[in-house]
């Protein structure tokens, strides 16, 4: 700084000069992404800054405001060098094992701590592959005692047996449920029990034993943020970025930092224990040879990947039931049929359920309409660019899912689409059918990326809504606002109060 002395400038003149390189370089770069993609629609002010982002983040509005965009055509900017499609093939293509794209540096914006990463967060193609490798078996439920569906039934027991313990409201009784903890408590225990062998308790008295949901439910915006706004990553994951120091950590008292350390201990305790014969995730994972810090990683990101999608989506279904009377009649009819014909075993069978074409048609149209994830898993064009819908995308631009619009996109659903109708599964030809179920395949993602337990997702909301409302009958107990529901990468939902009463089955 020595040469400014002799310069003899004034402070004034150096914060002056400092401001107008800032407006330089910020003009400069704002121009030049401006032009990459300046062939491409887009809200105004995203083509070169991440005010739109930013601003759809911070409200929330991540569902309303990423459907909205389908009004722009199949390609739309949403950030400087940042694209979102609704299109199913073209996510497909991108996505697919000889696709030449590779993950973006979004992925990374999902590290919880500074030193552990995981297949979820990796974005080099080679040990990512590496690391589903050791991950597959484990997750196909070739370690788990009695295989995966023998799991999931447990907890759907346990579920049942809370709701009559707990929740059960009889004549002229209120019992208010915040349906949208005990639907994450029942998958809390159903990944916490794949990976240890034991679930974690949380359907024992219902409730948020390891802090868990309000850790997320602080957690999902800031993590939106780090995934999309590029300055905010830089200065949180590096080596010593601020997740070193600000990050959740083992020595806690709430939020994440209480799972990580149970997390943590349980896994020292299988390492230093070398319980050889455990027949669970974790014991496939330390047999294929991941290291205690790899283990860790994969269990923090299961439980962040697999817990909340499939509570949104199993919370969507019975939303959209309790406010679709004739959808309600008509699934209670098949599962009453079901039931006294003695097609179904107690719990219904995957394999059981696959024949029943209502149960389905429920199932894939909460999918469809609830749409647990919004958006995002953005690829990155290869060398030498690529054109998509007749549009030039430059190399290096970032291409994602607009996961929103996808599932709601009319061309494929129908004029309808924006409504619950699960008939128009039933009502279509088989090719329309195979159609719209391809569409929703890769909201799991595709290829070498796709959604590790995508079959474990499958198999719970196979299962649930049957056992459910098999067993009871729902209401929801305030009418003005049956939920509270915030959108990031993910849906937040709260507050949504539900009267559960043992199944009338007089009135089906
Ligand atoms: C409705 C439920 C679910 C949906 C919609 C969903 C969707 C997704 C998506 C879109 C991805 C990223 C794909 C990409 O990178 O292109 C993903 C990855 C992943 N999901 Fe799921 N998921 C669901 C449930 C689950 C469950 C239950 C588990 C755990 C048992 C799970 C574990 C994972 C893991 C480990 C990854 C990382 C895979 C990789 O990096 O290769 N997910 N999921």
């Amino acid at each position: 700084m020595e040469f400014l002395k002799d310069l003899e400038l004034s402070s004034t003149t150096i914060c002056a000069l400092v401001a107008a390189s800032f407006a330089v370089w910020y003009t400069t770069t704002a121009f030049v992404s401006w032009y990459r993609l300046r062939n491409l629609p887009g809200p105004p002010t995203a083509k070169f800054s991440y005010f739109w982002q930013f601003q759809t983040i911070v409200t929330g509005r991540v569902g309303d405001r990423y459907l909205n965009l389908r009004d722009y055509g199949p390609l739309v900017v949403t950030a400087p060098g940042t694209v979102v499609t609704d299109d199913p093939d073209v996510l497909r293509k991108i996505s697919g094992a000889r696709s030449s794209y590779g993950r973006s540096l979004w992925y990374a914006g999902a590290k919880f701590t500074h030193d552990t990463d995981s297949m979820g967060t990796q974005v080099d193609t080679v040990a990512h592959d590496t690391l589903k490798a050791k991950t597959a078996g484990p997750y196909a439920g070739r370690e788990t005692e009695g295989g995966l569906e023998k799991a999931v039934d447990a907890q759907l027991i346990r579920l049942i047996d809370l709701i009559r313990r707990k929740y059960l409201s009889r004549n002229g009784e209120l019992r208010p449920v915040d349906f949208s903890l005990v639907s994450r408590y029942f998958t809390l225990d159903v990944i916490s029990g794949l990976i240890f062998g034991k679930p974690w308790g949380h359907l024992d008295e219902g409730a948020d034993v390891l802090d868990w949901c309000s850790s997320m439910d602080t957690l999902l915006p800031l993590m939106t943020m780090g995934f999309e706004l590029p300055a905010l990553r830089s200065i949180l994951i590096p080596k010593y970025g601020l997740l070193r120091w600000f990050g959740p950590r083992a020595t806690d008292k709430s939020g994440l930092g209480v799972v990580i350390k149970h997390v943590n201990e349980l896994i020292c305790q299988r390492f230093e224990n070398q319980e050889k014969h455990a027949k669970d995730m974790m014991s496939g994972f330390i047999r294929n040879g991941m290291t205690r810090t790899e283990c860790e990683g994969e269990t923090i990101l299961a439980i962040l990947a697999g817990t909340d999608t499939t509570a949104s989506t199993i919370r969507s279904s019975l939303l959209y039931l309790m406010l679709s009377p004739h959808a309600y009649a008509r699934f209670k009819k098949e599962i009453k049929e079901a039931v006294e014909q003695r097609k179904v075993s107690s719990p219904i069978t995957n394999e059981e359920s696959l024949t029943l074409p209502y149960t389905q048609a429920v199932m894939w149209e909460a999918f469809r309409i609830g749409s647990a994830l919004t958006f995002g898993h953005y690829k990155v064009v290869p060398r030498g660019g690529d054109t998509i819908h007749g549009l030039y995308l430059p190399e290096g631009t970032n291409i994602g899912h607009n996961t929103i619009a996808l599932t709601h996109k009319k061309a494929i659903f129908g004029e309808d689409a924006d409504v619950f109708r699960p008939e128009r599964f039933l009502e279509c030809n088989a090719q329309q059918k195979a159609e719209m179920i391809r569409a929703l395949d890769i909201v799991f993602g595709g290829g070498r990326w796709t959604c590790a337990g995508k079959n474990v997702a499958i198999l719970e909301l196979n299962k649930v809504m049957f056992e459910l409302m098999r067993h009871f009958d729902f209401q929801v107990v305030n009418v003005h606002t049956p939920v509270k529901e915030r959108a990031y990468v993910g849906k937040l939902h709260d507050d949504m109060f539900v009267r559960i009463s043992e199944a009338d089955w007089d009135i089906v």
